[in-house]
Formats: C-alpha cells, structure tokens, sequence
C-alpha cells in the first residue's frame, strides 16, 4: 500500500491524482461513457492499518484554510459551478415524517430543480440540470422509482438499518435485497461504529464484502458516521477497509449525527481515495453529507475535490453531495446572481 496516506496529514501541495490520458497509457481503469470501471475491491491489507499510527489534524485544517481563503471560483463563474453541485446532488429526504406523497414532491423538484424564470435567467432552458440522485429511506424506493421512470434520475436507497446500522446483518442484507428488488440504482449503507472503536477490521471488511455482494450491480456508498469514530486515524482507516471491501463511494456521515460533514474530515477521506487509487488503480466516489446547505460551502467542497483529486471528481460518477436543503440556497442564490435580489425560502419549496 502507498505511503500517501501515512502522509495524509502532510501540508499542502500534494499531487493530482494520474491524468486520465496517463491511465490509459498506463493500462489503468479509466472512465468512460459506460462510466467508472468499477472498484472490485481487493485482499484486507491488515498490516498496512496497523501502519497508520496517526493523522495530522492541524495539517488538514491548514490545506483547507488555504483551500477555502485562495478559491479558485471567480464570482462570474458560480453560477455555473452551482449548476453543477445541482448535477452532483443527492436530492435526499430521510426524516420521520416522510411520506409517499412527500417523495412524490421531491422526486417532482428533481426533474425541474430551477423555477422557470431562473431557467430562462440562466439561458439553460435546453439544456437537462437535474440532480444525480433521489436519496430515501428503503420503503419509498418504488415510490421514488416510479416517479423518476424515463428521466435518468437514480434512486438511492438508504438500507441498512439506517441511520445506526445496528441490526443483525442477516436483517441489514435483506433490506439491501430488497431495495434492490424494488429498483434502487444506489445503496447508501451505514457501518455500524462499534466495529471501528473495537478495531474489528476484518469483521467490517467482510460485512462491507456481503453488502456488495448484494447489492449487485446497484452501487454501494459506505457511509462512515464520521462525527461519531472519535479519531481522524479511525476515519482514515475505516476509509481504506470499505474501499477494500468494494465500495463504490465512501461517504462522511447519515445527517444524524451531531457532527457531520466537515472539510477537514472529508479531506482525509479523500486522502484515502487518492491512496487507494495509487494503489489500485481504482477511482473511488466521495460525498460528503449532512448539515452542507449553503451554495458557499458546496462551492467550498468543489474546490477541495478539484484541487485535491482533480477533474474526473467534478462529475456525478465520482461525487455527490447529501442534502436535504441546499437546493433552496442554490435557487435562491441564482436568484440573486440574475436580479441582485434575495427572495424567502418559501419561494423555493422544496417539497
Ligand atoms: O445523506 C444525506 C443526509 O442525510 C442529508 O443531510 P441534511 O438533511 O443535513 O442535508
């Protein structure tokens, strides 16, 4: 395994990851229009996490500063950038009250995310900006998949005893199976945190192995509950294991936690992509998710993953941000940019 990531806490300057003109003269995975070759996953590398002694907090909160404060968006360029943290998004509703008629809503907000007047603001009317994604609990899947039909528009289920995982696996797997079974394109799982405190690496990486295994061809995010695994070095581990295991994304937490995604932990993870990838050849997916609702911090998000892994991590095949509420800011945002004028939330319902 590369020393990348035992030097993940490393100042700034890291490097890109390989171009994608390199990959392919080096005969590596590459992306292409049929997407992401995808991560088959490899042995658990136990002796390299036992090497990971620590990770260098101040270090990444350093690069962020750097990152956030030297922003690489001019102010006549976001409105473009919005519109693609749209096409990166998770349109994600996970709350206690969810409701058929409420997914029916969202999914109805997916396929014309933007008034008609920004819209026609914009000068994008032919053009298609919709969310990656529409992200529920597992049983408005079917819901969800009839109201997306024919528009392109995946369906994320979140399926493992969410948002604490702390259900029999046997229990868990079924509900992967079956959010499968009724359509979802995506599996969003949680790990459940006691494996990470206790050090259960081998039994997380065969949990994540039989989550993959039935997801089948769905794709299978890992979300790491991040705000709960204590330390960076946990985060950081937990990352390599779940990308070991197969997963498709790693993703910072479920949104319930009482610390969710932050840059400074989503730069570890995507230290650990870059490792992994150094490795293996492999281009792991990223979301960060929980709490990001406003268009600046997304904007905060982009930069880190074009600086940080490069171009390929712009797309939705490589990133996606989980949010319930930033589509609002990002209306109202446009708004602003096209009148010079905010308008409340409420113009901008979500659902
Ligand atoms: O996975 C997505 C999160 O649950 C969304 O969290 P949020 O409601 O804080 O945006």
């Amino acid at each position: 395994m590369s020393s990348t990531i035992r030097e993940a806490g490393a100042g700034a300057g890291a490097s890109k990851v390989m171009s994608l003109q390199a990959r392919a003269a080096a005969n590596m995975p590459v992306p292409s229009e049929h997407g992401i070759a995808r991560n088959p996953g490899m042995k658990l590398d136990l002796g390299f996490l036992e090497s990971v002694r620590s990770v260098n907090r101040s270090a990444l909160e350093r690069r962020v500063a750097t990152l956030t404060k030297r922003r690489s968006i001019k102010a006549d360029n976001q409105a473009a950038w919005l519109l693609r943290v749209i096409a990166c998004m998770d349109l994600t509703t996970l709350n206690s009250n969810d409701t058929d008629e409420r997914v029916r809503r969202l999914c109805a907000k997916a396929v014309n995310p933007l008034r008609r007047d920004i819209v026609d603001g914009l000068g994008i009317a032919g053009e298609t900006i919709r969310p990656a994604a529409v992200c529920v609990y597992h049983p408005f899947v079917a819901t969800a998949v009839d109201a997306l039909r024919g528009t392109g528009i995946h369906v994320a289920a979140v399926s493992t005893a969410f948002p604490h995982g702390l259900a029999p696996l046997s229990t868990r797997l079924q509900e992967i199976e079956a959010s499968v079974r009724d359509g979802a394109d995506e599996i969003d799982v949680v790990i459940p945190r006691g494996l990470v405190y206790g050090a259960k690496w081998r039994e997380l990486f065969n949990e994540i192995v039989a989550m993959r295994a039935a997801c089948g061809e769905a794709h299978l995010k890992v979300i790491l509950g991040t705000g709960d695994l204590a330390t960076l070095r946990n985060v950081m581990l937990a990352s390599m294991v779940a990308m070991m295991a197969g997963a498709d994304f790693i993703k910072t937490s479920t949104g319930k936690e009482s610390v969710n995604a932050t840059l400074p932990v989503g730069l570890a993870m995507v230290r650990a992509i870059r490792a992994y990838f150094e490795e293996t050849g492999y281009l792991i997916g990223f979301k960060p998710a929980g709490g990001i609702s406003t268009a600046k911090v997304s904007l905060d998000w982009l930069v880190l993953m074009k600086e940080e892994l490069g171009r390929p991590w712009l797309e939705p095949d490589l990133f996606r941000f989980g949010a319930s509420s930033l589509l609002t800011d990002i209306e109202r945002q446009l708004e602003h940019h096209l009148t010079g004028h905010y308008s409340a939330n409420h113009r901008h319902a979500m659902a």
